[in-house]
């Protein structure tokens, strides 16, 4: 099961939507259109699901999956409120005419499995936010689709509720076998819930990678400043290495540059301090955090921001240190 988004595009009119944008799903992958507001995540899993028809581009169910079990839940629950929650899980089924007896089953089982005991009677308007999305999902899951479309699922939520969701989401899908495609623009939630993710910007498609393969490698600045997790320290490119401020780093030259390119640290890059060599750097400034300091360094005009867990020692604000970084940074072109 699955599906494969080949070249799609979408106007509104004149106006440029989304542009030739490719990716596929596979079999049970969580996978996450991530991208700044009003980019087309949501005209994306409305051309998925049909509600709206691609100008160019093919979109492909594979394996079991189909557009009719392909189901989108919108990010403002739409539950029917003259229903009970009870009434609101089963609509879908008692739409497809199956036997009372099986429909009552399933809603049992959905009861269970989203912890709504107690509340089968209720109406909505007299849920909680938390309640009204378990019932959203329960009403979708019922009805045993293979590819789960969530247009920002979680986000009228606090954060311990989401914790719960996302709990409940991975629950369900190793149980119930479907692939999810979710649209969030909240980074932490879609690092930690999606087995890859789908960078949208500028009508494009930036990057499709695994959260950990983006944070490592991400394709572009645009990707970088949109994770908004990296330093960029701009230096003179020599071959496999990297001059700044009068230090030589080693790094993972693509080959194709030369000149001044910038070099991308991630803020939990984790340096160590020596006495010869480095790279020549003032502390600027300490914060403590939980998980280790923060400390801005200036490299000469440039600031580095580092959430540090194992410095060797304390440091002091105004004091002139050496870092070593780990060889192999990532060059992009300069900007
Ligand atoms: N029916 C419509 N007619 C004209 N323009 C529309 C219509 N629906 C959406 N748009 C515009 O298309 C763009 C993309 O909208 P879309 O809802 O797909 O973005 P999004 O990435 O899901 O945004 P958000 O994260 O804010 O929900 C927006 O600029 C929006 O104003």
């Amino acid at each position: 099961m699955g599906l494969n988004v080949k070249n799609i595009s979408y106007r509104y009119g004149k106006r440029e939507i989304v542009n030739d944008v490719s990716f596929v799903v596979h079999e049970d992958e969580i996978i996450t259109l991530f991208g700044p507001s009003g980019v087309g995540k949501t005209t994306i899993l409305k051309m998925i699901v049909g509600m709206l028809t691609p100008q160019t581009g093919t979109i492909e169910f594979t394996g079991e999956s189909t557009r009719k079990n392909t189901l989108l839940v919108f990010q403002d629950y739409l539950l029917f409120p003259h229903m009970t929650v009870a009434e609101n899980i089963a609509f879908g089924l008692k739409m497809r005419h199956v036997a009372r007896a099986e429909i009552d089953q399933r809603v049992q089982e959905m009861v269970a499995e989203f912890q709504l005991e107690g509340l089968e009677k209720q109406y909505p308007a007299e849920l909680s936010g938390g309640q009204q999305q378990r019932v959203a999902l329960a009403r979708a899951i019922i009805l045993r689709p293979k590819l789960l479309l969530l247009d920002e699922p979680f986000s009228s939520l606090d954060s311990n509720l989401r914790q719960q969701m996302y709990e409940y989401l991975q629950r369900l899908q190793a149980h119930y076998h479907f692939g999810v495609i979710m649209v969030s623009h909240d980074q932490e939630e879609a690092f930690l819930l999606s087995t890859r993710v789908v960078v949208l910007a500028n009508q494009r498609v930036q990057q499709v990678a695994s959260p950990q393969e983006l944070y490592a490698h991400p394709a572009n600045r645009t990707v970088a400043d949109f994770l908004g997790c990296f330093n960029y320290l701009t230096g003179e490119v020599n071959g496999q290495t990297f001059a700044v401020a009068g230090s030589q780093l080693s790094v993972n030259n693509p080959g194709r540059l030369q000149g001044t390119a910038t070099l991308l640290v991630p803020f939990v890059t984790q340096v160590g301090l020596t006495t010869q060599g480095g790279l020549s750097a003032t502390v600027q400034q300490v914060h403590w955090q939980p998980a280790g300091p923060t400390v801005i360094f200036d490299v000469a005009g440039q600031q580095l921001k580092l959430q540090q867990t194992n410095f060797s020692r304390p440091l002091k604000v105004g004091e002139q240190v050496r870092l070593t970084l780990p060889a192999g940074g990532q060059l992009l072109p300069c900007q």
